[in-house]
Order: structure tokens, then C-alpha cells, then sequence
């Protein structure tokens, strides 16, 4: 861990809900009061005394009396509260654990709490009793908390000042905390510094005296370049999200402790470009296009996440040049596909999309002319991928005889027939649906010449990509009757928004089924990718791994066992040993090293002793050939 650059400041931090997430009076009525049947109410009532306190809304001795004035608790509860704290303390604390065992000398917890309760907690993070300055409970003879010690200048208005000016430190000193009284150490010039810790709670008054807002305390040592244990405090972290994923993807950021904005719908290539600026994390779907254009104006950008399968929408290239890893959710909504296609088979050889409107207008049009069964029915497949495999099975299980094209070699699932070209497979089926992949070269693959190869009568499906079908060739062979039926959820121009209208050839023709492009849309579809998708790219900022990625060479790595450089660079020779060079320069003794290239980067990832000096990294970053460098911690 590098040494801090100046003598560090004497740091006063305070106790509830900044050292610890929750507020030990409030925890201590909650534990007294259990089984009893007024516990909500009287819990309440500490809770809106203390947030009254805390604010400066009502004077800190009078929040304080009227708070234990309500508190039933006894000395044995303390024990129970102290456990209970511990398991509280706050993430960020937890994480920085080895800057409060490292500097005990320069930290002090001053809080109106009471140090029964505060002194085991920060004891573990080796805070000596006599740098926790708190006030003291008085208890009758049966152990009953009867209220607090009056002689402690931390039970009266301005306690801390108080508390501050007999500390007589010397040197900078920095307040910390969520509270009024915090703050007011700084207003009466007893610290050159107040930060508004919101970690835990976010009060306006307080933060808008604040010197810095502390979302964390990896943000308080980040700032002033103190050792911390993560290299990049995760609140620096900003996500983007388009085109609406599931909620649960915001939040899995957000508990993460990165910064998410949504923007519902998309963006087109402009306001990309505007917005993409400081944004690490790139959430998008089917829809936005992540061009040269976007990732020029990308400055801050590690990953990108497509919340669905397609990822043809992205330069992955370009991104992979960059070092922006890609990650998407490859199976989370194959099924849901599958079963929009085996739905829209029989709604076709049903002839329902021209009966249903009907119906709504008043018409009866009861007959069986050009309505089918699909059992027996030939099924053509094109594209044998996740989806296309899956619907076979599924498929068969209807008693459809299933034929399928693949570009790759692909294992043949239950009595399905491999068609060794496209030809073969359109000319033999009765339903054809597309499954194939977004890339560029399937533009058209199916036009005039694929569509008029299919049988009179024959049904085509896409639920892949608009661009793999030529739709006005698609629309004359409708017009003309030559086909019996379509089903298209994509289409080469797809409105950006819900609330811009839809245009295509396809409208109004018979037995057409038009849906926007909701394959993939249902509610299991959308939760599965929420979590997979963050997941993903949370492993590969905290870890480095980049199994899944669409675009970087796949590494999954053993647990980190110090400090984790990584490393992506131009995939030019030489690169890995300048890197060890510097290594070896100074003496750092490598203890895993794991390295895979693709034609464009190569990407290392180098696990080194707990003991460098900073030069070191300056040195790695400056390795020609860097495309970009982190230090994990
Ligand atoms: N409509 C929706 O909402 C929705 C939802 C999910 C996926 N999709 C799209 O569905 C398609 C299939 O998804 P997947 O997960 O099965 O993909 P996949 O990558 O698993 O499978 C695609 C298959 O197509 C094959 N292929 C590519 N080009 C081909 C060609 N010209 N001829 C024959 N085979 C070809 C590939 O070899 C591969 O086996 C993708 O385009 C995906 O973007 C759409
Ligand atoms: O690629 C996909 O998974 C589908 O096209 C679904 O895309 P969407 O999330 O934009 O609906």
C-alpha cells in the first residue's frame, strides 16, 4: 500500500449512521421493546427525535433527554445492541478496515451516543478506548438505564465543540459525519474541514453546509489521496441506462454503490454523444448504436452492457479497441422467443390475425378455408443457435417434423434434419423461421430470390433482426398470395420511442402478425437480464474476469491474492515482458500472472505483492502499447 503523501489530518468521525449505518438508541429501543406491543410506535417516536436532533431542528440535550425518557432498556440489552452494531457497521468502513488499524493515532469517534455501545465496535477496528469520546449511561440498581451522565460536555448543546477545544489538537482536522452537530465543529473553527457522510442517510441541511459530500468514506481517502483499499472510489462510478431495463438492474448498481441515471427509450447517435461523456457504465438494449462516433466521446467508458442478446448494435471493434469490455445476456430470454414463435405458428395456420380484427368489428367469418393443423407440418429453422435449438425441441413436442440451416457445425437435436443449404431447407418447408444472428452479412438474407424458393402458401417468421429480411420483397410475395402468412417482430427501422408511430410496407396486409419487437419482453426475460448483466460487469470491475464478454479474450481468474494489475494493450509483441521489466526493476515479486490475446488487444492481468511503490504504476501505465490500466487494490 503506498504511503500518504502528507502528515494525515486528525480525522473526527462520528458514530450513528455514519461509522455504522443505523442509529444505536433507535437499535436499542428496537431491542428492548421486543415482543411488546407498542415497540413500533415508541421506535418511531426515538426515530423522529433523533432525525430532529440530527437536522438541528430541536436543540441535541433536549433530543437527547426526550429520547431516553422513552427508552425502556436495561444494561443486559447493551450486549445484544453491541452485536447487532457490529453487524452494521458501514460498507465502506468495513472495506477501509487496514486504514483504521494503520492510523488508530489519528482517528477519533466523538459522537452523542453513549460509549457503552461504540467502544467494542470500534474497538475491532483498532480504535483505543480513549479516541472514543461519547457520553455515558446512568443505571439504577437493577441495571435499568435511567438517563445519561450530565457532568460529560457531550450531553449538552454544542457537546462536540466542547469536546473539541479540551482535545486541543494540532495540526488539520477533518470532520465527518451525518449530522448538525458535525457540522458545527467546523462552524466554530475546530476543524478545517466539515464532509457530510451520506452513505447511510442524506440530510439536506447538513449537506448543504457541507465542505464535500461523502457518499463514502473510499471517497474521503480517495480525495485526499490516503490509502485505500479500492483504487477508484465506486461512487465515481457512473451508469447509464437506456431503453428501460428492468429496474432491478438500476438497483443492482446502486447497491453496488455506483451512480445510475436512466434515460427511458433510447438515444439516437447525437445524444449519445453528448451524454456519454464521464459515464463508465453503458446500459443499452436492442435498440441504441454504440458507433465509432459515441466511443470517441467516451472518456471514462469500462464496459458496455446489452441487456438482451443482440449485440450487433455495438461496435464491439471498436469497444474492444478501446478497452471497453461487452457484456450481454445470451440465454435469459430464449424461451420467452420460443414461445412467441410456437404461438405465432398456430395464430398463422390459424389465419387469426385476419379473424380476430374481424370479430372486433362485428364480423362472424366462421370456415376452415386455408386453416391447418401444424402437427406433421414441415418446421425449417434457419439459424440452429440457443433459440433455434430450443424451438426444435419445443417444436417436436408438437409433433412438427423440424429442418434446420446453420453456417456452423450444430448438434441435431431429437429427429430434427440438418439441411446442408438454405435452398434445400425453404423449398421443403411449410413454416420457416429465422433465428439467425445480427451480423452484417445476413443483411437480406432472405429476399426475392429466397422468398419466391419457398412453397405456395408457406408461413415465414422473424424473430431475429428487421435487416435480415428484405421486407418490400417480403411484402410482394404477401400481395401476391405466393405466401400464406407472416409473423415479424424486427424490422430495419424500428421508432426509438413508444410514443413515435410505426411504419412499414407490412401493414394492413392479410394474415400478417405484427408485434414490436417484444420477443424477448416478458417479465422472467427482463428480471433474468437484469441481474445477469450487471453481475457480469460488476465481476469485471471488481475482479478483472471477463468470462461472457462478447469482445474480450474470456479469462475467469482464481481469487485475487494481492493486489490485481490489469493491464490491456495493443496485441503487439513485446508488450507482457516491458510490463514484467518494471516489475522486476523494482523488485515486485509477481505471484499469478494470466494473459490471453485476440487478433486486436491482449489483456493481462498480473496478481503482485502487498508491498510497491507508487512509481511502479506510474511506470505500467506508461508501457507503450497501453490501452488502458487499473490497479484493482
Ligand atoms: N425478437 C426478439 O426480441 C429477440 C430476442 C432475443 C434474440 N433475438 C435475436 O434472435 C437471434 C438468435 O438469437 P440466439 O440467441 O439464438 O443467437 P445464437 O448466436 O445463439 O444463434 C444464431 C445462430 O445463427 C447461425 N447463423 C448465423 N448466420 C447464419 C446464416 N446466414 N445462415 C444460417 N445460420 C446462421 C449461427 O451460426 C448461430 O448458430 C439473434 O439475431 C438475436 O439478436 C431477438
Ligand atoms: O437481442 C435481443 O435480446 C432482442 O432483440 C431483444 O431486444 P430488446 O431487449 O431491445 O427487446
Amino acid at each position: 500500500m503506498p504511503e500518504p503523501a502528507q502528515p494525515l489530518p486528525y480525522l473526527i468521525i462520528d458514530f450513528d449512521s455514519t461509522f455504522t449505518q443505523v442509529e444505536g438508541l433507535d437499535e436499542l429501543a428496537d431491542i428492548a421493546l421486543q415482543g411488546q406491543p407498542n415497540r413500533e410506535e415508541v421506535v418511531g417516536a426515538i426515530r423522529a427525535l433523533t432525525d430532529r436532533g440530527m437536522s438541528g431542528e430541536l436543540n441535541f440535550s433536549e433530543s437527547l433527554k426526550q429520547r431516553l425518557e422513552l427508552l425502556p432498556a436495561r444494561r443486559e440489552h447493551i450486549a445484544l445492541l453491541v452485536e447487532r452494531l457490529k453487524g452494521k457497521v458501514s460498507e465502506s468502513i468495513i472495506r477501509n478496515r487496514s486504514f483504521f488499524e494503520r492510523f488508530p493515532g489519528r482517528v477519533y469517534i466523538v459522537s452523542s451516543g453513549f460509549r457503552e455501545f461504540i467502544e467494542p465496535v470500534v474497538a475491532e477496528f483498532g480504535i483505543d478506548a480513549d479516541h472514543v469520546l461519547a457520553n455515558t449511561f446512568t443505571f439504577d440498581a437493577d441495571g435499568r438505564i435511567t438517563g445519561f451522565d450530565t457532568n460529560n460536555v457531550l450531553s449538552r448543546d454544542g457537546g462536540k465543540i466542547l469536546q473539541l477545544r479540551e482535545l486541543e489538537l494540532e495540526g488539520d482536522v477533518y470532520a465527518l459525519g451525518d449530522g448538525y452537530t458535525d457540522y458545527q465543529i467546523r462552524e466554530a473553527g475546530l476543524a478545517n474541514r466539515f464532509y457530510a457522510f451520506t452513505e447511510n442517510v442524506h440530510r439536506e441541511a447538513v449537506v448543504a453546509r457541507a465542505d464535500e459530500v461523502l457518499p463514502s468514506f473510499d471517497e474521503f481517502l480517495y480525495q485526499n489521496k490516503l490509502p485505500m483499499t479500492l483504487s477508484y472510489p465506486k461512487n465515481r462510478i457512473k451508469v447509464l441506462l437506456l431503453e428501460n431495463p428492468d429496474p432491478r438492474a438500476a438497483e443492482m448498481f446502486r447497491q453496488e454503490g455506483y451512480q445510475v441515471d436512466s434515460v427511458p427509450g433510447g438515444l439516437d447517435e447525437d445524444e449519445l454523444v453528448q451524454q456519454i461523456e464521464g459515464v463508465s457504465i453503458l446500459g443499452i438494449r436492442s435498440k441504441t448504436q454504440v458507433t465509432a462516433r459515441v466511443l470517441e466521446a467516451a472518456n471514462r467508458l469500462i464496459a458496455v452492457g446489452a441487456f438482451c442478446i443482440g449485440t450487433n448494435q455495438i461496435d464491439l471493434t471498436g469497444c474492444m479497441k478501446k478497452g471497453v469490455a461487452v457484456f450481454n445476456a445470451p440465454f435469459s430470454n430464449t424461451r420467452s422467443v420460443v414461445e412467441l414463435a410456437l404461438g405465432e405458428i398456430i395464430m398463422l395456420a390459424r389465419r387469426i390475425p385476419e379473424k380476430s380484427p374481424k370479430m372486433h368489428e362485428g364480423e362472424w367469418d366462421k370456415s376452415a378455408k386455408g386453416a391447418f393443423e401444424i402437427r406433421g407440418k414441415k418446421l425449417g429453422i434457419v439459424g440452429y443457435g440457443n433459440i433455434g435449438s430450443q424451438l426444435s425441441v419445443v417444436a417436436e413436442a408438437v409433433g412438427m417434423q423440424v429442418m434446420y440451416y446453420d453456417v456452423a457445425e450444430k448438434l441435431q437435436l431429437g429427429n430434427a434434419v440438418k439441411c446442408r443449404t438454405l435452398e434445400e431447407l425453404l423449398r421443403q418447408s411449410d413454416i420457416v423461421t429465422l433465428h439467425v444472428d445480427g451480423r452484417p452479412a445476413n443483411t437480406n438474407l432472405i429476399g426475392a430470390a429466397e422468398l419466391a424458393m419457398m412453397k405456395p402458401g408457406a408461413l415465414l417468421l422473424n424473430n431475429s433482426r428487421g435487416h435480415v429480411v428484405d421486407v418490400p420483397a417480403l411484402a410482394a410475395v404477401l400481395r401476391s398470395g405466393h405466401l400464406g402468412g407472416a409473423a415479424v417482430d424486427v424490422f430495419p427501422h424500428e421508432p426509438k420511442t413508444n410514443h413515435e408511430s410505426f411504419e412499414s410496407e407490412l401493414r394492413g396486409l392479410p394474415n400478417v402478425l405484427l408485434t414490436p419487437h417484444i420477443g424477448g419482453s416478458t417479465a422472467e426475460a427482463q428480471r433474468n437480464i437484469a441481474e445477469f448483466v450487471p453481475e457480469r460487469i460488476m465481476q469485471y470491475v471488481n475482479t478483472g474476469n471477463t468470462q461472457q464478454s462478447v469482445n474480450f479474450p474470456n479469462i475467469q481468474l482464481p481469487e485475487q491474492q494481492a493486489h490485481r494489475l490489469i493491464h490491456i494493450h495493443h496485441n503487439v509483441p513485446g508488450v507482457l515482458a516491458r510490463i514484467n521489466n518494471v516489475l522486476a526493476q523494482h523488485h515486485v515479486n509477481i505471484l499469478g500472472q494470466y494473459l490471453k490475446t485476440n487478433e486486436h488487444i491482449g489483456y493481462v492481468i498480473t496478481d503482485i505483492d502487498k508491498q510497491y511503490e507508487q512509481e511502479v504504476i506510474g511506470e505500467l501505465r506508461k508501457v507503450e502499447h497501453t490501452i488502458k490500466f487499473r490497479v484493482l487494490y
